[in-house]
């Protein structure tokens, strides 16, 4: 088809592993191009995305779409035919349902999850239990379904979970704590998603992502 896809992405973000995701479950064939984010940004990247200059970024047709979950249900609403995965639901409300948790893992899980490696002490503490905290309330919004969207498919906000998911082994290693011991429903959900091919591919190596965060203690000297 003459539709021009365009994705700029940096392998460990899991906002990038989001929109990579959605791209693969829905089948859209797209153009993936790299940044070092934290190095030299191109002049795509910056065209692309003056405001924030930030990953990801679709580039559908020319046109620069922004932020990981807009551009997700940009994906969802711009591909929909009736063979198409939708990962968003078309009730009003349900759909709000699914931006709210999106929205409370991106703010939670994230926060929680970064400072399990960037404190230490009392704070490392904290983040840790708030971690365990969040993920308890998703097991529990979980509840007896398969995926956050239903029993047979996923919904945006299994693609926004277990975008995640790369980082807890970095996170778990360095907090002194495991996912499976205190939400053991959670995890057989994440290996449930994990046998799907479009999130399985999509997903940076959690030891690679760990590698990274040493390297980046060992230079920064953290603690
Ligand atoms: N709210 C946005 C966050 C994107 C982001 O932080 N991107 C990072 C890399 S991943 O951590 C990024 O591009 N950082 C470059 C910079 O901050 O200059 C979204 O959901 O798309």
């Amino acid at each position: 088809s003459e539709e021009e896809v365009v994705v700029l992405n940096f392998w460990p973000s899991m906002f990038g592993a989001r929109v990579i995701m959605a791209l693969e479950e829905k089948e859209i064939k797209f153009e993936y191009k790299e940044e070092d984010v934290f190095g030299q940004k191109t002049d795509l990247l910056l065209q692309s995305n003056p405001v924030n200059k930030k990953i990801p970024v679709l580039i559908h047709n020319g046109k620069p779409v922004c932020e990981s979950n807009i551009i997700v249900e940009y994906i969802d609403e711009v591909w929909k035919d009736d063979k198409t995965l939708r990962l968003l639901p078309s009730d009003p409300y349900q759909k709000s349902q699914c931006r709210f948790w999106a929205d409370l893992i991106d703010k939670k899980v994230f926060d929680a999850g970064r400072r399990t490696w960037t404190k230490r002490g009392k704070e490392q503490e904290e983040a840790k239990q708030e971690f365990i905290e969040i993920l308890k309330v998703l097991e529990r919004e979980l509840g007896d379904k398969v995926y956050f969207g239903g029993n047979d498919n996923v919904s945006m906000v299994d693609l926004v979970l277990i975008s995640y998911y790369p980082w807890f082994h970095t996170w778990e290693t360095i907090g002194g704590f495991s996912v499976e011991d205190h939400t053991p429903k959670l995890m057989d959900w994440i290996r449930k998603c994990l046998t799907r091919p479009a999130i399985s591919k999509s997903l940076p190596d959690p030891l690679k992502i760990f590698d990274r965060v040493t390297q980046i203690i060992k230079v920064h000297e953290f603690f």
